[in-house]
């Protein structure tokens, strides 16, 4: 065993070792949309200007997690503790026989040969951070030109931000010329209804806008009231339920979903992924519902080539 050279920020929740094997059986090529690499800490070492310290969580090790779960594929996305240096999640698509995309985080200073040795890798997105206990602030000229630059490599930009911040981030969302894929349904507070102004205002975003997709994952972050996703439970974070599932029954063709493994910042419980999964026949229940959110949409997204 190696030992890391960081210290976890106090308090951190370490991913839950042994998950169950879920009742649900995930239609075949299924792909956990939504989750990450950590480190390991030794090899990749974490950015200088992360805003917490994690767990180690190696491509062995979610790549077990997809086998054991019944997923076909992967897209690992960029965690903030990695910053900009991509090369963890490089060097999990690299080591997955291309069963695993990339989203990636880039800075303008970024050279357009390197753009490509992202796209030979296997990225296929950016993303954008407005979630502020997560990033410092980037402005958003230049964001704007990332968005144009990789627009031409044909890939997307997922953006991650809170609900409350959805009016003013508006404008700059409606004007990214690529697939804009919001991570966590743009986490909506689900102690309000789910036909109440905030909410409303995501469908709205979603319904105007044809190039704007979700992933209705994260209900262990979401929920308010649980019941959590432990002990056998089967029916999880119902809270979260209406809201995921109002998404999935309206925009069938743009949804995601993923397990966020290794579920970076939890505070009161880490959930055991084969609930998780369990969790997708309550926001889609039917095959058809099962088959767009978990297989169609995203190779539609990731391996065009394959579709
Ligand atoms: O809510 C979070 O803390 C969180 C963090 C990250 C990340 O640090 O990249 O990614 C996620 O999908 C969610």
């Amino acid at each position: 065993m190696s030992t890391t050279p960081f210290e976890k920020t106090p308090g951190w929740l370490d991913w839950y070792a042994g998950p169950a094997k879920p009742r649900f059986v995930l239609p075949p090529g299924s792909v956990d949309a939504h989750c990450h690499v950590f480190g390991p800490g030794a090899e990749f070492p974490y950015a200088p200007e992360r805003k917490y310290t994690p767990c180690d969580a190696s491509k062995r090790q979610l790549f077990a997690l997809r086998d054991h779960l019944g997923f076909a594929r992967n897209v690992v996305v960029q965690a903030t503790c990695h910053g900009a240096d991509n090369r963890a999640m490089v060097d999990a698509c690299l080591a997955s026989a291309g069963r695993a995309r990339g989203v990636a985080t880039v800075r303008r200073s970024i050279t357009d040969a390197e753009l490509q040795q992202l796209h030979t890798a296997g990225v296929r997105g950016v993303r954008f951070n407005f979630v502020k206990r997560l990033v410092d602030f980037t402005p958003k000229d230049e964001l704007m030109e990332i968005a144009a630059r990789v627009a031409e490599l044909g890939w997307h930009v997922v953006i991650y931000f809170e609900a409350v911040d959805l009016p003013e981030l508006w404008d700059f969302f409606t004007a990214l010329p690529t697939t804009v894929v919001v991570d966590h349904m743009g986490r909506p507070n689900v102690t309000q209804p789910v036909d109440g102004p905030e909410f409303s205002l995501f469908l709205r975003f979603m319904a105007e806008h044809e190039n704007v997709w979700s992933k209705v994952s994260c209900p262990e972050r979401l929920s308010v009231s649980g019941p959590r996703a432990l002990n056998g439970e089967q029916a999880a974070y119902r809270d979260v339920v209406p809201f995921a599932r109002t998404v999935v029954e309206r925009f069938p063709d743009r949804v995601l979903w993923g397990t966020d493994w290794p579920h970076p910042n939890l505070k009161d419980h880490m959930p055991d992924d084969g609930l998780l999964v369990d969790f997708i026949p309550h926001i889609a229940p039917t095959p058809e519902l099962q088959r767009k959110l978990l297989v169609d949409n995203p190779m539609r997204l990731y391996w065009p080539e394959e579709t």
